[in-house]
């Protein structure tokens, strides 16, 4: 694929930096290459020397002086070595991608690292898209993607979804509006990519199907679209995972970001795709993830300040990295199979509680669809076309704290009879008292609604 349509200019202007090719080559270098070259800091002045991790299972990570120091120190903009290169095994032994065995200088998978709360995506939409572009996204969809999106002034498309994710032939209708030829011509605005979340949508709780995947795979070949799989909810599939685009992905057209904060730690997330589409996220990486102390910002450099030295990497990112590589390596892939094991269990167990109490409290006043994946329930509230006043006035009075739709809609006035309600954390006891709750709350907003809610409270 020519990836060259697809980078905005801000990111096609960026070149690698030399500290950073200096730093690749130290880091391929044998122990004695002597270095003069590295800005980073010694070691031996950081007060923390080493650190012993008790994992749930009894068993202990430690994390000795020298892995202490590496867990420190600035590292490679991709990421730890044998981190990155754990992922990659992981990666393709989970989705077995059509360039798997080819190296990515000729068009293999290749793989970074970001810190989570949505780094990466928010990294890929700043080099890839314009203002005034025509973005395709899935309705509703994730309010943190929204919230990246809007500034940047692209034009959301919205592709209309169901239970089972977003549909072909609503993506197929809207990209009717140019011919496949118009990729060819940058005025004609035909949209670059498609953002989409397979397994356990945010907020819907929908999957796609294969088939709906291979679709819409067609579709992008078709109009020479992007396909960014944001799929943090992958290992809470409840049933046999779902083959993702990754592995359909014969052009290389797949920007994949997949996610610990689920499964071990908030913070850990990572981009796949080819390495001709990723050297774009290198470059930015490198120079939007600014070092500092722990907290990550990102830090653009001002127009009258001089450009800061392009940093490897924030040193947040490479503690949770050395921690998180040392656990994977210390586990193996069985031992990381097992844990998400324990995982799906929790949350298909958690689901059910859900749905059992909606049942209980809600049948006939609220719908909805059972997941087959994440960790939400979206549910509609018969009768109330705007869920926003409910929730954010009477069930907030009745310390019920719920997700009014509109959160979620490409179109942030469009109203939304939806809430989304996470079974996540809440206990079980909680869960039946917060069903119970938006039961009373929306006779009150409903009107004409008081009979069939005298029959539903008869059950309390
Ligand atoms: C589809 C989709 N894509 C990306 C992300 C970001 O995940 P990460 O960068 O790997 O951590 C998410 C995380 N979504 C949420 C996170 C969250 C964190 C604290 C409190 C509330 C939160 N609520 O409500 C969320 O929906 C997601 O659902």
């Amino acid at each position: 694929m020519n990836y060259s349509r697809f980078i905005n200019a801000v990111s096609a202007a960026r070149k690698p930096s030399p500290i950073r090719v200096l730093t690749a080559i130290l880091a391929k270098s044998p122990p004695s290459m002597i270095s003069l070259a590295s800005g980073a800091p010694n070691p031996k002045l950081f007060p923390f020397a080493e650190a012993t991790i008790k994992l749930r299972d009894g068993s202990k990570l430690i994390l000795d002086e020298e892995r202490m120091n590496v867990a420190l120190q600035y590292g490679a903009t991709q990421g730890q070595a044998d981190l990155v290169n754990w992922l990659k095994d992981l990666q393709n032994i989970l989705h077995k991608p059509p360039s798997a065995g080819m190296k990515p200088e000729a068009g293999g998978l290749d793989l970074i690292v970001t810190t989570g709360s949505q780094d990466g995506l928010s990294k890929s939409f700043e080099s890839l898209i314009h203002a005034g572009d025509n973005v395709v996204v899935e309705c509703p969809t994730y309010a943190g993607t929204l919230s990246a999106l809007r500034p940047i002034g692209c034009n959301l498309l919205a592709v209309a979804t169901d239970h089972n994710g977003m549909i072909p032939d609503s993506l197929e209708e809207i990209m009717s509006r140019w011919k496949p030829e118009d990729a060819k011509h940058s005025e004609c605005r035909i949209p670059k990519l498609v953002y989409t979340i397979p397994n356990g949508v945010n907020p819907t709780g929908a999957s796609l199907t294969l088939d709906r995947k291979q679709a819409i795979y067609k579709i992008a070949q078709k109009y020479d679209l992007l396909i960014m799989e944001d799929d943090p909810y992958y290992f809470l599939q409840f049933n046999k995972p779902v083959p993702s685009f990754l592995s359909l992905d014969t052009d290389g057209r797949v920007l994949r970001f997949d996610s610990f904060s689920k499964v071990l730690s908030s913070g850990g997330r990572s981009i796949q795709g080819r390495e001709e589409l990723l050297q774009w996220h290198y470059a930015d990486d490198e120079y939007l993830t600014y070092e500092h102390s722990s907290d990550d910002e990102i830090v653009e450099p001002k127009e009258d300040e001089e450009e800061p030295p392009p940093p490897e990497v924030s040193e947040a990112i490479e503690r949770l990295e050395v921690m998180v590589g040392d656990l994977l390596h210390q586990w193996g892939m069985d031992g990381f199979k097992e844990h998400i094991k324990q995982v799906v269990h929790f949350y298909q167990s958690r689901k059910d509680i859900m749905v059992n109490a909606a049942k209980k409290w809600l049948s006939g006043l609220a719908e909805w669809d059972e997941p087959v994946a994440g960790m939400f329930l979206w549910l509609k509230l018969k009768g109330i076309n705007d869920t926003k006043k409910l929730i954010e006035e009477k069930a907030l009075a009745k310390e019920v704290l719920l997700v009014p739709g509109c959160a979620f809609m490409p179109d942030p006035d469009a109203p939304c009879s939806y809430v989304r309600a996470s079974y996540s954390l809440a206990s079980d006891e909680q869960i039946d008292q917060l069903q119970s709750t938006v039961l009373h709350i929306h006779h009150q907003l409903r009107p004409g609604f008081g009979d069939s809610f005298a029959r539903s409270s008869s059950r309390m």
